[in-house]
């Protein structure tokens, strides 16, 4: 069996501050790289080699990656990184905190910012010194390319076409691969994995550093996905999670 093992970013900063993160660089926190070297062990206890590996251009991601890999003594493994795999860029909710957000605008209108499929935040304006356009990572991207909002919609027609142009081609010549980026990128590939509806992806939330095994026979058929931890304290990770953009 081939696998593509898809792994969250380690808690940052801004997950601490329960901050609305997206394209935002901010590093991890000691919790953070403490879960991306647990994973490491989980990873390297279950045997796995990886033949290559997959980041995106914020350094949570990195980081975590750089962890995983320094845990499992595979730091010598070729990576490649994208921009494609960066987070859902959010908009003006960008620095905002989750919850007193929810205080203002109400439970319902975060839960369509975090979770809908095609509902974006109000994008920031094109002056903005956040906009990408004026980071020098994004300098060979086309600016029309270049998110300054968006919906999961918006997320996957970015990310889709490196995974099947990119990710999933390498598949043939490999046996395992390690995805590491964010909480809504993977859910925009794991929804396209599993043909998951867009009704059915606003309940999916991904905690923090648990890896995501998807299984794959040699004719690159899904056969199976499963995360690899106690189904019970992920299920609590994943309800903390839904419950970080409600009111407290
Ligand atoms: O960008 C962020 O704020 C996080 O990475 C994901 O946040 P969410 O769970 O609120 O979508």
């Amino acid at each position: 069996m081939k696998s593509i093992v898809l792994l969250r970013h380690g808690e940052s900063l801004w997950n601490k501050e329960n901050r609305f993160t997206g394209w935002t660089d901010v590093d991890l926190t000691e919790k953070g790289i403490q879960e991306a070297l647990k994973a490491g062990n989980v990873l390297k206890e279950k045997g796995y080699v990886f033949d290559k590996a997959y980041t995106s251009y914020l350094k949570r991601a990195v980081k975590t990656l750089n962890c995983v890999l320094d845990r499992m003594d595979q730091d010598w493994i070729p990576v490649e990184k994208s921009w494609r795999l960066n987070e859902k860029h959010y908009g003006m909710l960008q620095g905002l905190n989750k919850s007193e957000t929810a205080e203002k605008y109400g439970d319902e209108q975060v839960l369509i910012w975090r979770r809908s499929y095609d509902i974006a935040p109000l994008p920031l304006p094109e002056d903005d010194p956040r906009n990408p356009r004026f980071d020098i990572r994004y300098k060979d991207v086309p600016d029309k390319e270049l998110p300054r909002t968006e919906s999961l919609k918006d997320t996957v027609d970015r990310i889709i076409p490196y995974w099947k142009e990119v990710i999933f081609p390498s598949l043939k010549t490999s046996n395992q691969l390690l995805v590491v980026a964010h909480g809504n990128s993977l859910r925009g590939i794991i929804k396209y994995l599993k043909n998951i509806s867009n009704e059915k992806i606003v309940h999916l939330n991904l905690p923090t550093a648990i890896p995501y095994v998807f299984e794959f026979n040699d004719d690159l058929k899904l056969m199976n996905d499963y995360f690899l931890g106690d189904p019970e304290e992920i299920k609590k990770l994943m309800e903390a999670v839904a419950n970080q953009g409600k009111k407290k």
